[in-house]
């Protein structure tokens, strides 16, 4: 599991890797100790490309001592989002699926070796959230400062647009307990500081960002300057404008043939946000490994002409984790033929969309060119975990900064 490193007085950082559905965040410059993940679908995959099968459980039965025996110095949590969603219910911190985050985070002052870091990614929506308040409360009561970012991959040269929640927390002052319980081979039973320990300071580089929510990366690229990062903390709806800067989608395509010209102006159409309807059934007879043809990707007549009118164009895509399940409201389709006529139902046929593969949208989530997945899970599953997962391109200047602090 381990990884390029980065160095903490010449050790590498040791990391938790909760919620670990795909491995978004294993491809940290640090050592995981440890994945959890409930799903057995998304521990195959994480197996197969990190070498290492995560502890298969729920996260909320855990306990303080299990997790202190991992001695690790950063625990990275990508909890449900469901519970925040604006499709949901959004019941928040009363929803099941938001218990396990919150237990986790209670047992940090029950912990004898805290982590000196944390990293929480959700959607955005979670800022606002009971949990959040919560969140920020017992961080607060554990002495942790934060830094939170609103961050999409559209600000890091990506034409994908996939805004994220980000809190960075660092601990105040961490005690370099672990050299005295290891060289005197301590039993760790008792919750209390023993006064040998060390004392060592942590705090962010930006200090005057400590508590701040931002929208701007520019402290993640080395700059500082508040003048400048208030300038680039823009509001969501500006973001699209951050696309002529992207790099061409076609960067990202597995398929971009001459018969498959990517119109790069109007190339992708958004399916919609209305209700969702089913229409996948076929596609569980697909063998995923056969679909070497762009033919397998083509978005059926019958549906565009169901659907056409949910279709509007888009210049930078998104995917959820129902993208090609469901057709409305579940990602982007690119059309691959420039239309002839304005009209827009011909126009759409003209257009021959398709979806993109699932190569494509780990490309587009800044995946490795190496991540695969196993032979055995079907284009619906393959799908679900991608939307399920994370921007690398985002998260990992995210993670660079956090853990350049303590260094
Ligand atoms: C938002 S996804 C995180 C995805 C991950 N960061 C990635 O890169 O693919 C949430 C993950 O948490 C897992 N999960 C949800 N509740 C859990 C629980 N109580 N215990 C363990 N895993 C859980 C789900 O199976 C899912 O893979």
């Amino acid at each position: 599991m381990e990884k390029d490193m980065c160095k903490n007085d010449g050790e590498a950082w040791r990391v938790l890797e909760f919620y670990s559905g795909i491995g978004g965040m294993a491809d940290v410059s640090a050592q995981v100790v440890e994945a959890f993940d409930i799903n057995d679908k998304a521990n195959d995959v994480y197996e197969l490309n990190f070498g290492h099968r995560p502890y298969q459980g729920n996260i909320q039965n855990l306990t303080a001592a299990e997790l202190d025996m991992y001695g690790a110095h950063a625990w990275l949590l990508s909890p449900p989002c469901q519970p925040y969603t604006r499709q949901g219910l959004q019941k928040q911190s009363s929803d099941a699926r938001a218990f396990s985050f919150l237990k986790i985070l209670e047992l940090i002052p029950h912990t004898v070796k805290p982590p000196h870091m944390l990293f929480v990614e959700n959607v955005v929506g979670f800022e606002t959230s009971d949990t959040h308040a919560k969140m920020i409360e017992i961080l607060a009561n554990s002495d942790y400062l934060t830094q939170e970012f609103i961050l999409s991959p559209l600000q890091f040269g990506v034409p994908y647009s996939r805004p994220r929640y980000f809190c960075l927390v660092a601990i105040i002052y961490f005690v370099c307990m672990h050299v005295y319980l290891e060289r005197f081979s301590v039993k760790v039973t008792c919750i209390h500081l023993p006064w040998q320990a060390k004392r060592k300071p942590l705090s962010f580089r930006c200090q005057l960002l400590n508590n701040q929510l931002l929208r701007s990366p520019s402290p993640l690229l080395g700059n500082d300057d508040m003048t400048v990062i208030t300038k680039h903390d823009q509001p969501d709806d500006s973001w699209d404008k951050l696309l002529e800067s992207c790099d061409p989608v076609e960067r990202f395509l597995e398929f971009s043939n001459s018969g498959d010209q990517v119109n790069t102006e109007t190339g992708f159409l958004s399916t919609g946000t209305a209700a969702v309807d089913d229409f996948g059934a076929a596609e569980e007879t697909v063998e995923v490994d056969r679909c070497v043809s762009i033919d397998h990707f083509l978005v059926p007549l019958s549906l565009i002409e169901r659907w056409g009118s949910a279709m509007d164009s888009k210049r930078c895509c998104c995917f959820t984790k129902s993208y090609y399940q469901y057709v409305k409201g579940t990602g982007s389709l690119l059309a691959t033929v420039q239309p002839k006529n304005k009209g827009k139902a011909s126009s759409l046929k003209e257009q021959h969309l398709r979806y993109f593969t699932p190569r494509e949208v780990a490309n587009l989530h800044s995946f490795p060119g190496d991540f695969q997945f196993p032979h055995h899970l079907s284009l619906r599953q393959r799908y679900a975990l991608l939307g399920n997962s994370l921007s690398i391109a985002v998260v990992a200047p995210l993670l660079q900064y956090l853990f350049a602090q303590a260094g």
